[in-house]
């Protein structure tokens, strides 16, 4: 994490889902971390880890059957210590508190399925001038022009404004969303699986702006499973596994020759084409019936008895194995 202080700060964030029968499904579990202005969190893991159930938590997007323990705090950052203000408190917010001070203003989405965010029977324009409106509160006369702006900033051609939704590609439905969660200049944004879908091409393109707007010092905290983007784009990487954070690492060390010490964060490296290309074996646990260890023990060599106690994560890794690290 940077110096300053954090933009958003997690702390035993555990979202359950209750189900019919009394089962629950536990898709979140006791995940804590810090997001700096001007740092990019990637949270990568396998499908169904519960990435997007936790920034659904922080937006407030949770269905009814959801419940959500632990505190998440999201706080503008102040041009000097004593203009700080004291944020929102995301997990205990009101509906309208959500509604008037979190989505769009203190935090953009990019959300996973861009065409189903969009509002199917309004053009583009339309929708990013209401938004401008909304948000920033420019007035009439300005808007075309401000909403022109918004679109360029995240590489929407003007001469697409006047199209619908289904007339977009994907690629450029991405764009439009992307537009539409940057309008107020949030000082956290969060972009659920931004390059999935989307061409090689697009997929740098992508990568460059969500940089860019990390290092305009807005915190951003990027959902993937494409390890390669999350390589490009990182400052730190945050490893998730059957809903708990297993690695929090440096992305340079994860990466780089240190290389990530959770033996399942290891082979989802290794799972990758240009390095050895071995998946992983087995499957991961079902979220309603978690082992009481490690959940990762059942398909991890290294697992011994001790493995029977859950590790907690500390000095930035949960694994009762993990290498130390070359520095501590
Ligand atoms: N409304 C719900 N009711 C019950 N279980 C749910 C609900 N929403 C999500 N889940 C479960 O929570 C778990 C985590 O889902 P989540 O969508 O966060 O995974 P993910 O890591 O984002 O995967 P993906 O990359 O496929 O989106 C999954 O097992 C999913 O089935």
């Amino acid at each position: 994490m940077g110096e300053a202080p954090a933009v958003l700060t997690v702390r035993g964030l555990s979202v359950r889902f209750l189900m019919p029968g009394g089962r629950e499904v536990a898709a979140v579990n006791d995940v804590s971390f810090d997001l700096a202005p001007g740092e990019c969190l990637a949270l990568v893991g396998e499908s169904g880890c519960g990435k997007s159930v936790l920034a659904s938590a922080l937006l407030g997007l949770l269905p009814a059957n959801a419940r959500t323990r632990g505190t998440a705090h999201l706080r503008r950052p102040a041009p000097t210590p004593d203009a700080a203000d004291d944020g929102v408190e995301l997990l205990a917010a009101s509906e309208e508190t959500l509604t008037r001070r979190v989505r769009g203003r203190l935090a953009g989405l990019v959300p996973q399925s861009p065409a189903a965010h969009l509002t199917p029977v309004r053009s583009v324009r339309s929708q990013l001038e209401e938004t401008v409106r909304e948000l920033t509160g420019t007035p009439r006369a300005a808007l075309r022009a401000a909403a022109e702006a918004a679109a360029a900033r995240a590489a929407f051609p003007a001469d697409h404004l006047d199209r619908y939704p289904h007339q977009l590609s994907g690629g450029l439905a991405q764009r439009a969303t992307t537009a539409l969660a940057l309008v107020a200049d949030a000082p956290l944004l969060i972009a659920d699986e931004p390059t999935t879908g989307l061409d090689r091409d697009l997929v740098d393109r992508t990568v460059g702006e969500l940089r860019r707007h990390a290092d305009a010092g807005h915190a951003l905290l990027v959902i993937t499973h494409d390890l390669a983007a999350a390589e490009r784009i990182a400052d730190r990487v945050a490893v998730m596994y059957a809903g708990r954070l297993v690695e929090v690492a440096p992305a340079q060390d994860f990466f780089g020759t240190a290389g990530p010490r959770h033996p399942y964060a290891h082979g989802l490296l290794e799972a990758l084409p240009e390095r050895s290309f071995t998946p992983i074996p087995g499957l991961p646990p079902e979220l309603d019936a978690l082992p009481a260890g490690c959940a990762f023990a059942d398909r991890c060599h290294l697992a011994t008895d001790r493995c029977a106690t859950s590790p907690t994560l500390s000095d930035g890794v949960a694994c009762h194995h993990a290498p130390e690290r070359a520095d501590a």
